[in-house]
């Protein structure tokens, strides 16, 4: 049956993610305290985007924008689209720099277009709204921890992406490093060879099974557990200020990995004072976001939850 729409505006607020964490690539991430604020209108015969902050006079402000593609999936999962919504976005969140900015907006999308339906829960729930934006965005590490908040893992089955969330361990105090330049999340997965020696296999799988442990219950462990072999030394002659940044936090004691795709960098555990990363480099000291979008403006009100399980039932 085609969805009835409402007629109040809808909000939502979305927040940065970091993905991979070292060696769980395409699996773990990790949402942090940094966000952009997305609202939507149903009005008009046409998709229009303002957009103020990042990526402003930058991003298209029509039906190209990411937001509306997302939108425009989600409500073709739930039954049909009405002819016009006007969205305004204001962004926070550094673009191309491996904060998860892509993900935050394909999440967004789908969560103003869900709260749009006037029972848009029912037809497009949690799980099927994480199998939506992970299908665009390609890998569901981002959108997971995105949507639920906190630590999540995330997979892929036929039917699609599934993810758990996992509370972080108290001492869990993440900072960023963003530098100036840009890198496009689909040119550091070009630089991936097709296949990988066992061994380095072998090792990214304890490390990142170990990592789930630390960053739930041990960070003491943080340092051995974000090393990685599958994805940041082929990517590091691209982003040789990336690589030698982390070498030179990890040459500290300091529990850093590329944030995501990169360029920015992720520290996990505390950065010395005396630590200087040098002029290129923003340092942000964030929060973990616990609750993820689904906590500011999605159909589901925020309630802490343990650990969930979001996907198929079957
Ligand atoms: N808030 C946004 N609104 C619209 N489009 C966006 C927004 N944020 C990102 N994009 C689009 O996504 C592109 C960046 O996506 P990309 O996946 O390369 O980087 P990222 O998501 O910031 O990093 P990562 O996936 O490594 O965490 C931008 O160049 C832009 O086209
Ligand atoms: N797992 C992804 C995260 C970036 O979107 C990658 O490293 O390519």
């Amino acid at each position: 049956m085609v969805p009835t729409f409402v007629s109040d505006p809808v909000h939502v607020r979305t927040p940065a993610t970091s993905a991979n964490l070292g060696p769980g690539f395409d699996a773990l991430g990790l949402a942090l305290g940094l966000h952009d604020d997305l609202s939507a209108t149903v009005t008009g015969d046409t998709f229009t985007v303002e957009v103020s902050g990042e990526g402003a006079g930058e991003l298209p402000t029509d039906e190209r924008h990411l937001v509306v593609r997302a939108m425009l999936a989600a409500f073709d999962e739930m039954g049909g689209r009405p002819a016009g919504v006007a969205v305004r976005c204001v962004n926070r969140i550094p673009q191309a720099r491996g904060l998860g900015s892509s993900s935050a907006a394909i999440v967004g999308g789908v969560l103003l277009a869900r709260a749009l339906v006037a029972d848009g829960s029912a037809r497009l729930d949690d799980a099927a709204a994480l199998r939506v934006a992970a299908r665009l965005e390609g890998h569901p590490d981002n959108v997971a921890p995105c949507l639920f908040g906190g630590f999540t893992i995330a997979w892929t089955e036929a039917g699609g992406a599934r993810a758990v969330r996992l509370a972080t361990a108290e001492g869990v105090r993440p900072t960023v490093f963003v530098p100036a330049e840009r890198g496009l999340t689909a040119t550091a997965r070009a630089a991936l060879p097709p296949q990988v020696p066992h061994a380095d296999a072998a090792f990214n799988a304890a490390r990142s099974a170990l990592l789930v442990h630390a960053l739930t219950a041990a960070p003491e462990l943080l340092f051995p557990a974000t090393e990685d072999r599958l994805h940041q030394g082929f990517r590091a002659p691209a982003m040789p200020g990336t690589a030698s940044l982390v070498a030179g936090l990890r040459a500290a004691g300091v529990a850093a990995v590329v944030s995501g795709a990169g360029p920015s960098v992720l520290a996990l555990t505390p950065v010395p004072a005396d630590f200087h990363p040098g002029s290129a480099w923003r340092a942000e000291p964030l929060g973990v976001d616990g609750g993820g979008a689904l906590a500011r403006g999605g159909m589901v009100e925020h309630a802490e939850r343990g650990p969930v399980a979001a996907g198929r039932t079957s």
